[in-house]
Order: C-alpha cells, then sequence, then structure tokens
C-alpha cells in the first residue's frame, strides 16, 4: 500500500532539471517532521514549505500496488505523448516523486513499474534513508545535523543558511552538482519574502565565494505555477 498526499502535472521548478515537464508524486509522512505546527520548532527539519499529511490533496490517496500508483501518475502525462527528441533520443516522460519523504515508501516495484510505463523516475529525498536501486535522477537536500544514509546522488541541494548544515560539511560528497536553495518561509509562496530575498543575498556570496556551489531558485513559486 502506498500512501499519496497530492499528484500534479507542472515543470520541476528547481536543480539541474528546472524547466522539465514531470508529474509530480508527494508521498505522505516524514521521518524529519510529523507535519504538524505545534511540533514543527522541536523536530529535527524545522522549515518545511510543504503540506505532506494525509492522503486528501489533488489525485491523492490509497493505491494498493506498485502497478496502480504507476498507472494513475501515467494518466497525469500528457496524452498527446508527444514528447520529441533531442540529440540523446526520445525525450522520455519524467516523475519526480517527493513528499514527506518518499525513500519511506518508494521502492524497487514501483520503480519497475514507473519504468515499464516508460518513465524516468526522479526523487527529493532529505538523505537519510537508503535508495532502492533504479532511480535515475536522485536529488539529496541534507537537513539539520541528521546523518544521511545516501553516500552518492546526482545534484546536492542545500537549503541555505542551515546552522548545523552548511555547505563546508557536503562539499566532499559524490555527487554531479552542488546547489544551494535560500531558504523561504515555511507558509510563502510569493516572490515578497523578505525572509527569502536575504537567504538570497547570503547565497549569492557564497557561491561567488566557493564557484563549486551554484545557485538555484523555488522557480515555481516566483512565476505561480503550484
Ligand atoms: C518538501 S521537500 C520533500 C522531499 C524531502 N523530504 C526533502 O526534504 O528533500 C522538497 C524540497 O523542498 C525543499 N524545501 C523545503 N522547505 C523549504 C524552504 N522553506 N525553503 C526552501 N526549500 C525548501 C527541501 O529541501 C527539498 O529539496
Ligand atoms: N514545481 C515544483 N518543483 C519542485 N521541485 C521540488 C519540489 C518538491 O516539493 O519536492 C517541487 C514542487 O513542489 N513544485
Ligand atoms: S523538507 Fe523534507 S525532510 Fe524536511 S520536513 Fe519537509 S518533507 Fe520532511
Ligand atoms: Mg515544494
Amino acid at each position: 500500500m502506498y500512501r499519496v498526499k497530492e499528484m500534479f502535472y507542472t515543470l520541476q521548478g528547481e536543480g539541474a532539471q528546472t524547466g522539465r515537464p514531470a508529474v509530480f508524486c508527494r508521498f505522505s509522512k516524514c521521518n524529519l517532521w510529523n507535519g504538524r505546527e505545534k511540533d514543527r520548532a522541536n523536530s529535527i527539519c524545522s522549515f518545511c514549505d510543504t503540506d505532506f499529511v494525509g492522503t486528501d490533496g489533488q489525485n491523492g490517496g490509497e493505491f494498493a500496488d506498485a502497478m496502480s500508483l504507476a498507472k494513475a501518475i501515467a494518466d497525469l502525462w500528457p496524452a498527446s505523448g508527444g514528447e520529441g527528441r533531442t540529440r540523446h533520443g526520445r525525450v522520455r516522460p519524467y516523475v519526480v516523486c517527493t513528499g514527506g519523504e518518499p525513500l519511506l515508501q518508494l521502492d524497487v516495484p514501483l520503480i519497475d513499474a514507473l519504468h515499464g510505463l516508460g518513465f524516468e523516475v526522479g526523487v527529493e529525498t532529505n538523505g537519510t534513508l537508503p535508495a532502492p536501486a533504479g532511480v535515475d535522477w536522485l536529488c539529496v537536500s541534507p537537513k539539520a545535523a541528521a546523518v544521511l544514509a545516501v553516500t552518492r546522488c546526482d545534484e546536492l541541494k542545500l537549503v541555505y543558511p542551515q546552522a548545523q548544515a552548511m555547505p563546508e560539511r557536503f562539499s566532499g560528497f559524490d555527487a554531479d552538482y552542488f546547489y544551494l536553495s535560500p531558504m523561504a518561509s515555511p507558509d510563502a509562496t510569493a516572490t515578497s519574502d523578505p525572509l527569502k530575498w536575504e537567504n538570497t543575498r547570503r547565497a549569492i556570496e557564497y557561491c561567488l565565494e566557493h564557484p563549486q556551489w551554484r545557485l538555484t531558485l523555488q522557480t515555481h513559486k516566483l512565476v505561480g505555477i503550484d
């Protein structure tokens, strides 16, 4: 049984895949916060901008097995199927498994079912749980002092600044890309978030001084698409 908060088709807003059309599958539950506001301050992760409690969101629900969830995801990909080509070949449909913490639920049967339907599988994780085999794009976003279980990733996307998780701790990690993502206020969706702009200024400064790191912005919030 898989528990999903919501699913929707949008553009990946963050990181190296920014701008890429994708179905987002937001799994319920997280291991670093229970999702209740009263417990936020005392949780390992205290700045989360996402509601991942329950299954009551758009296209959310309980899915009895891997194939029924994979089919529900495929149903959200545009029917035309006109993905086109690049010099690398046919463009494949893309799903981003997020949450909550997707690695509490994502398993090999679901990845296999998604691959069987032609999907490339991306994951957004806090990195504290091992990743199943077969993930095509792994994004790890470390939180506070939480110890990482994942040992390599495609992109390390660090929310900045975090007193207990500054970039120096991760600069030796086995990743292809290193991003700083300015911390936004948990409840802000608009562009007028003073905390975010102050943190953006600081992130820019850090990247300019440490060119291993690149800036990424939550572009879906900037353009208001989800
Ligand atoms: C809601 S999390 C879900 C996936 C996973 N639990 C994780 O933390 O990576 C999705 C992404 O949003 C980022 N995020 C959460 N709250 C944020 C905030 N207030 N400002 C900027 N990014 C945030 C996370 O770091 C992560 O990269
Ligand atoms: N458009 C869009 N891009 C995203 N990239 C990561 C997100 C997430 O919440 O995991 C996210 C999200 O919630 N929306
Ligand atoms: S940002 Fe990720 S790790 Fe932190 S509470 Fe939200 S879902 Fe959990
Ligand atoms: Mg988000």
